[in-house]
This record gives C-alpha cells, structure tokens and sequence, in this order.
C-alpha cells in the first residue's frame, strides 16, 4: 500500500523517548474505537513508545478536536512529542459534514503550524459507514489507518525533537 510505504519510508524509527497524545472524538465510536486500538497498538509494538508516554483523551466530538489539543499543547508546555487527533465525520444528509470537516482541517493545521508541537490530522471525512469502517481496518480490504497516524507521529515527533 503506498500509503504505508510513503509514511514510513526511511530509517526504522525508535519512539521509546517520545511523549504522544491522542485526543479522540466520541461520535460514532465504533468506528473511533479500532481505529483508536489500531493507533495505540502501533505506537507501542511496532515503535517501542512506552504506554505511560501515551496520553489519551476524548472529546464529545470532532468539532472540539482543535481546542482540545490546543489546550495539551499548551498545559503540556511543549511536552508531548506529537498530539494526534482521531475524529470520525460521516456525510449525513444536512451540510453539517462540510462545515464541522472544513473547520476542524483547518484548525488542526494552524495548530500544528502555530505551535512547535506536530498535530497528526486523524480525522475521516466519510460518505457512510462502510468507507468509515474499512478505513478502521474493519471488513474486506480494510486498512487501519490508526496505524498510519501512529507512524506519522512518531516520525515528527523525532524530527522536531529538540
Ligand atoms: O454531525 N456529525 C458529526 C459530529 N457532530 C458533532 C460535533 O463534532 C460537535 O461535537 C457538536 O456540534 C457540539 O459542538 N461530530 C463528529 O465527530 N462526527 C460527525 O459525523
């Protein structure tokens, strides 16, 4: 899949120095909650990140993605190595979608940009549940892009390490 190839080209990286937090929206958890395993379990098995240097916090939902690793950036005073942010928007028949989805994306790069702290964009912007599902690892062909999101972490994370 190119996609994991792009992610973790390059050297193997250790994260077993890296503090991460995960802010995690709580709508439509059954899509955050693999995606949110699949995260977790990557950062931990695969880059050695140590589960006391895992932070995680939920939110009601993605709308208060951007404010809330706003506020860990800032309480955490540049202690997290990477913040990522995992919501779950699924295009429902009002335009609620479009705007909440432009928003958050926007929000989050600022964050990332303004701050010195990488913000991992971990949110799905989905036309129904199945597209959300397989892109949570779940059903035929499916790939967690949790996974994805923990690699990015992990490499920012080292290379803005001071
Ligand atoms: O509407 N759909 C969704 C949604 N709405 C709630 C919004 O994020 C916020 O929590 C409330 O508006 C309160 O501020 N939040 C999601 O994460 N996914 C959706 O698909």
């Amino acid at each position: 899949d190119s996609t994991i190839k792009g992610i973790e080209a390059g050297e193997k990286y250790d994260g077993s120095g890296l503090r991460i937090a995960i802010v995690h929206a709580r709508w439509n958890a059954a899509v955050i909650k693999p995606l949110l395993e699949g995260c977790v379990r990557k950062l931990v098995n695969e880059y050695g990140v140590k589960t006391k240097n895992i932070i995680i916090e939920s939110v009601p939902g993605s709308w208060e993605l951007p404010g809330h690793c706003q506020t860990l950036i800032r309480k955490g005073y540049g202690s997290y190595n990477a913040v990522i942010a995992i919501g779950v928007l699924i295009k429902g028949k009002t335009m609620h979608f479009e705007y909440i989805s432009e928003q958050v994306s926007s929000a989050l790069m600022n964050l990332s940009t303004e701050t010195s702290t990488p913000v991992i964009y971990g949110v799905l912007n989905v036309l129904n549940d199945e597209q959300a599902l397989l892109r949570a690892g779940v059903g035929e062909g499916g790939h967690n892009h949790g996974e994805d999101w923990a690699a990015a972490a992990v490499e920012m994370g080292i290379k803005t390490k001071v």
